[in-house]
């Protein structure tokens, strides 16, 4: 029988850079032929559209495979085992298979699946890479919450203050075999050293936390990694609690909607023209602060650019630029994202006005 081939599985909450990080990865891969599966919250597909965008020979657009909208967690039988298996059936098989899940996945139940008959024969999880956005965590946006859940945890065990943000954070830490703390340019030395140490300490044993910037990080560190990860579950506890986790019950699909994601949502905007795309980007911004939007990205039609401008913001900081023609429709189009109960009204005239 042929070797396994090894699967990467990217994950990390919105925003951290797991798609920047994956796209350094296909233009530094050396030849070795990537295929990519990717899951995104929010119905746009930019991650998708960016990543095939970057034209590299060893991951063609065939090569990059999308899953529906949902979380990976969530359609594990009905969307992700289907789309390895048709993946696996190729007769170009690639070398190297990399998952980017999307921000608001866990870990765990996509690793449990490569368990699956069919699966666990051809492809072995070689490590699972969690990405960090080292800015919102040094901000305190998770960090804070952590700290705050475990000093509750040790004075009574049946506590469950956990918010969505800080449960999905240490499910993806605790899954990791790899932290790359990411966006270090926006860090100070001595905030990207404290926080690589104190991720170190709040990990299993072995696993390495590295830091980089735009996910620059050699495809030898990340990829390779011969982990096996789904011969590993148990060091890998999930700490969300609304989640059951039964080794022998290989049907997550029974937990659909069990697990918190619909503690957010998202919706799309679509608008014309923009007149002044700088005006724009700064309208973003303040809509993004007035209602506390998590994340939001997409594409602008600006007047009189032939190209299409991609936006992009993680909380308040936003990054634009223009990255080629549209391909359909001429329009913008943002997809928001944030925690449940966004005003979606407001929202939506806030960028239209
Ligand atoms: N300053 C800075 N910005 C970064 C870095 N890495 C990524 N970004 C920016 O952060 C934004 C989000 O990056 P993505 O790679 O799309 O993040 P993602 O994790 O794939 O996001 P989702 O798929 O929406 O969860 C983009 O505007 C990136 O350019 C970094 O190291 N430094």
């Amino acid at each position: 029988m042929a070797a396994k081939i090894p699967a990467t599985v990217v994950t990390g909450f919105l925003g951290a850079g797991k798609t920047t990080l994956i796209r350094h990865m296909l233009q530094n891969a050396n030849g070795k032929r990537i295929a990519l599966i990717i899951n995104e919250f929010g119905d746009l597909g930019v991650d998708g559209d960016i990543l095939k965008g970057c034209g590299e020979e060893t991951c063609t657009e065939e090569d990059v495979m999308e899953l529906s909208n949902g979380c990976i967690c969530c359609t594990v039988a009905d969307d992700f085992i289907p789309t390895m298996e048709k993946l696996l059936e190729r007769e170009n098989k690639p070398d190297h298979i990399v998952i980017e899940t999307s921000g608001l996945a866990l870990p765990q139940p996509l690793v449990r699946a490569f368990n699956w008959p069919g699966i666990s024969t051809k492809v072995t999880v070689d490590g699972v890479v969690t990405v960090v956005d080292g800015k919102a965590v040094t901000e305190g946006r998770f960090a804070h919450s952590v700290e705050a859940v475990d000093a509750q945890r040790k004075l009574d065990e049946n506590l469950d203050h956990e918010t969505p943000l800080s449960e999905l954070f240490e499910d993806q830490i605790a899954c990791a075999d790899m932290i790359v703390v990411n966006k270090t340019d926006l860090l100070s030395a001595d905030e990207a050293e404290a926080l690589t140490a104190k991720l170190k300490g709040e990990s299993r044993d072995g696993v390495q936390v590295v830091k980089a910037t735009m996910g620059a990080l050699p495809v030898d560190v990340l990829l390779g990694q011969g982990i096996g990860a789904e011969n590993d579950l148990d060091a890998r506890h999930e700490v969300h609690h609304h989640h059951h986790h039964d080794d022998d019950d290989h049907d997550d699909h029974d937990h659909e909607h069990e697990h918190g994601h619909d503690e957010f949502e998202s919706f799309v905007v679509t608008l014309g023209e923009v007149a002044d795309a700088k005006a724009f980007s700064a309208k973003v911004v303040d809509v993004i602060k007035a209602h506390d939007i998590l994340r939001l990205k997409g594409f602008v039609a600006v007047e009189g650019k032939p190209m299409r401008q991609t936006l992009q913001a993680v909380g308040p900081r936003i990054e634009t630029y223009f990255d080629q023609p549209f391909s359909g429709e001429r329009s913008t189009r943002l997809v928001v994202i944030g925690e449940a109960g966004l005003d979606q009204a407001a929202i939506t005239a806030a960028l239209s006005a």
